[in-house]
């Protein structure tokens, strides 16, 4: 169980996952009064939500695909990382990518959080790197189609 806090505009539930396989949660914008994007304008749109992560775990918030196909608007960091150790609020840094303005209603569904495990790492300098079928292929090496 994860701690979680809202604070509504109005009566949104918490977010949930919409099937029973689905990876992400879709996250609400919390807004007293729509806002309006023009044409590659951006804004961080409030979510209402306040969470306290376990240790080990981080939360990625990341576009939803119908929003981007059919209107245009994307999230100019996606994926965006919520740290454990954050307590503010969630923002979406959301931008309109289309040519004309898209208005986002409160209450509106506008990106998707999955959480998930990571490790942190240690370095060990090296001086040289162990020897793969890859190398320093990359960038298409593989062939583009
Ligand atoms: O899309 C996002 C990205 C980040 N955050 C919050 C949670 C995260 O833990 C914190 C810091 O994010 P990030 O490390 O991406 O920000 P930064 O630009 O590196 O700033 P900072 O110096 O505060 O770390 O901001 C959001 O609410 N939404």
């Amino acid at each position: 169980m994860i701690q979680i806090k809202i604070i509504n505009k109005s009566q949104h539930p918490l977010p949930n996952y919409e099937t029973s396989q689905s990876a992400g949660m879709d996250l609400r914008a919390n807004l007293t009064q729509p806002i309006t994007l023009e044409s590659l304008d951006r804004a961080i749109i409030p979510t209402g939500l306040f969470m306290e992560l376990p240790q080990g775990y981080e939360a990625q918030i990341r576009p939803r695909s119908g929003l981007a196909a059919k209107k245009g608007i994307t999230m100019l960091n996606s994926p965006g990382t919520i740290d454990a150790d954050y307590r503010g609020e969630i923002g979406v840094i959301v931008i309109n990518l289309s040519k004309e303005p898209f208005t986002i209603e409160n209450g509106e569904r506008i990106a998707q959080m999955v959480i998930s495990k990571f490790e942190q790492i240690q370095w060990q300098p090296a001086e040289v790197l162990s020897e793969t079928e890859r190398g320093s292929g990359g960038f298409g090496s593989t062939g583009v189609k």
